[in-house]
């Protein structure tokens, strides 16, 4: 993004000489609600589907929760919302001519979901890309967050609109890569890992999920998904791993009932102490 701040079609190269717009960058910044003071924002990203995503980003929240921070999550999948059902949350969320209240969970980790505006939370959101991204865009303008320490975003897989839009739009601090131990998993951190660097937002780590499961008579790791590559991965592009979480069919369950706000994921306490001094 180097683009002038200026848009005059009329300008000239020549007229753009001393102007004060040349050189500037263009910022694409969303202002946040009157109502929000928001001090770290951290997105969550994977390069593809289905690798935890959304369950790492509820631990991360819930784990600075536990340690005493006031924490919030943006739920940017638009198309494939999880974390109110996570939360045991339902809507209508309410509002007032200033903006929508966020959801508060049974830990008081805040919430704002498509889900939570939805009439019926089972219906599909069929929307073409720019009314996502809009929607992204008003969680951040028009939700009443209050004071948040972490405001964790959890993004759509994949390098699309949405991510772009949340990078641009929002005053993104970090980002956690969430991946899976599979051979793809080289080539997807790196374009997450690119993505974040062409945007200049700093990566504060990978999370592997579904590392191991342990079993549960010996508590020996089996490797279900085979080796492990993230060590090798984070070490060739410089980056921390925060953690290697397992396949624990608690976090499951509780996800499934509505009661992550009790799940306490020790895999990923790395995350948090990188969190607290950002
Ligand atoms: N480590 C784990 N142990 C047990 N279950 C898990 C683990 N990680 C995720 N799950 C479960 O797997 C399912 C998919 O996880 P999740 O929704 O977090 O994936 P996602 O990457 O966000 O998916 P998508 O990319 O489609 O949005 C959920 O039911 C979740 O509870």
């Amino acid at each position: 993004m180097s683009e002038k701040s200026c848009n005059n079609s009329e300008c000239s190269k020549e007229s753009c000489e001393g102007c004060p717009s040349k050189g500037a960058t263009q910022s694409f910044l969303v202002e946040p609600n009157i109502h929000s003071n928001v001090k770290k924002v951290i997105g969550v990203v994977s390069g593809k589907g289905g690798v935890g995503k959304s369950m790492i980003t509820a631990s991360l929240a819930t784990l600075m929760q536990q340690q005493g921070y006031q924490t919030g999550i943006l739920d940017a999948d638009i198309t494939g919302p999880s974390i109110p059902k996570m939360f045991g949350l339902k809507g209508p969320a309410q509002g007032t001519e200033e903006g929508i209240y966020p959801e508060e969970a049974k830990n008081g980790t805040k919430v704002m979901s498509v889900n939570l505006l939805m009439e019926d939370e089972e219906a599909p959101v069929i929307w073409r890309g720019p009314v996502i991204s809009n929607m992204v865009k008003q969680f951040w303008s028009d939700v009443m967050w209050g004071e948040l320490d972490f405001l964790f975003v959890d993004m759509p897989p994949g390098t699309g609109d949405v991510p772009l839009t949340v990078f641009q739009s929002l005053p993104v601090d970090g980002i956690v890569v969430v991946t899976s131990p599979q051979d793809l998993v080289s080539m997807i951190v790196k374009k997450a890992y690119h993505m974040a660097k062409t945007m200049n937002i700093p990566i504060i780590g990978i999370v592997e999920n579904y590392s191991f499961i342990k079993c549960p008579d010996c508590d020996k790791k089996i490797k279900v998904f085979g080796e492990s590559h993230i060590d090798e991965i984070a070490g060739t592009l410089g980056l921390e791993v925060l953690g290697k979480v397992p396949i624990e069919p608690d976090y499951a369950s509780a996800a499934d009932a509505g009661e992550f706000y009790r799940i306490k994921n020790d895999y990923i306490q790395k995350a948090s102490q990188i969190l607290t001094k950002l």
